[in-house]
């Protein structure tokens, strides 16, 4: 049996028990999914300033442990560099795993997001991860986060415009609340389309099948101990 955790780094329930589904559906037989919403934070996350506020609430539920594998599943990939020095397990941020699945599929990607003001986390995200001779272009639905399931129209509408302007490969689905269109899609614009959500549940299940977890040696290594004061107090690593 594999128990993964999948966190939604934001507070809405409505998110959260679509990204649990969105897991489910792919994951394996034997694979126990737990989709947990941030217990503390934004109610969505579209600025540098809702993600950093993210972060804590992320890595208190990797410290929690008890998990094979862990999939952070908001397109920002907040705190996945932190949660990889704490956690137990290997853990997948949904835009990372979006981005290695697109670079299987075809020899460019382009990544369609929410509002414009998030194109550079992911073009940051792009060059963190090293894709930027994969990645084509970013385009922008200009759709709230907490309103882009409901949002088809302009979502479609973003994902034509950039496989028609860009002449990519593959699209890239820059929210963790846009999983639902995938196949249709992709079936439309006779492009694949990957979701994040799906990708990180399938990448976790491979590398805990596989053994392997989060190298401790040198970077992300466990964090020299220290005290944390103020709210933070209990994230202490003495
Ligand atoms: O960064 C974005 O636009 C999408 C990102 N924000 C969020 O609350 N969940 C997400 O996947």
């Amino acid at each position: 049996m594999t128990r993964l955790l999948v966190i939604n780094p934001n507070t809405a329930r409505a998110m959260t028990g679509l990204i649990g589904r969105t897991a489910r559906a792919v994951a394996a037989a034997g694979t126990v999914v737990d989709a947990v919403g941030n217990a503390m934070g934004p109610e969505s996350i579209e600025s540098h300033y809702d993600e950093a506020l993210a972060v804590p609430g992320v890595l208190a539920e990797i410290r929690r442990g008890g998990y094979d594998g862990y999939v952070i599943a908001c397109f920002g990939d907040p705190g996945l560099d932190a949660a990889r020095e704490i956690a137990d397990g290997p853990v997948i941020g949904i835009a990372e795993a979006a981005m290695h699945t697109a670079t299987l599929l075809g020899r460019s990607f382009s990544v369609v997001t929410t509002l414009s003001r998030t194109i550079g986390r992911a073009r940051d995200l792009v060059h963190r991860y090293g894709f930027e001779r994969a990645c084509s272009g970013f385009h922008a639905c200009d759709v709230p986060v907490l309103e882009v399931e409901a949002a088809r129209k302009p979502l479609f509408e973003a994902c034509a415009r950039a496989a028609e302007s860009d002449g990519c490969d593959v699209l890239v689905l820059g929210c963790a609340g846009m999983a639902g269109f995938c196949a249709e899609f992709s079936a439309e614009l006779r492009v694949p389309v990957v979701d994040g959500v799906s990708a990180a549940t399938k990448l976790a299940e491979s590398l805990i099948a596989l053994g392997l977890k989060t190298s401790d040696r040198g970077e992300f290594a466990p964090p020299p101990p220290k005290r944390y004061s103020g709210p933070l107090s209990t994230f202490g690593t003495q």
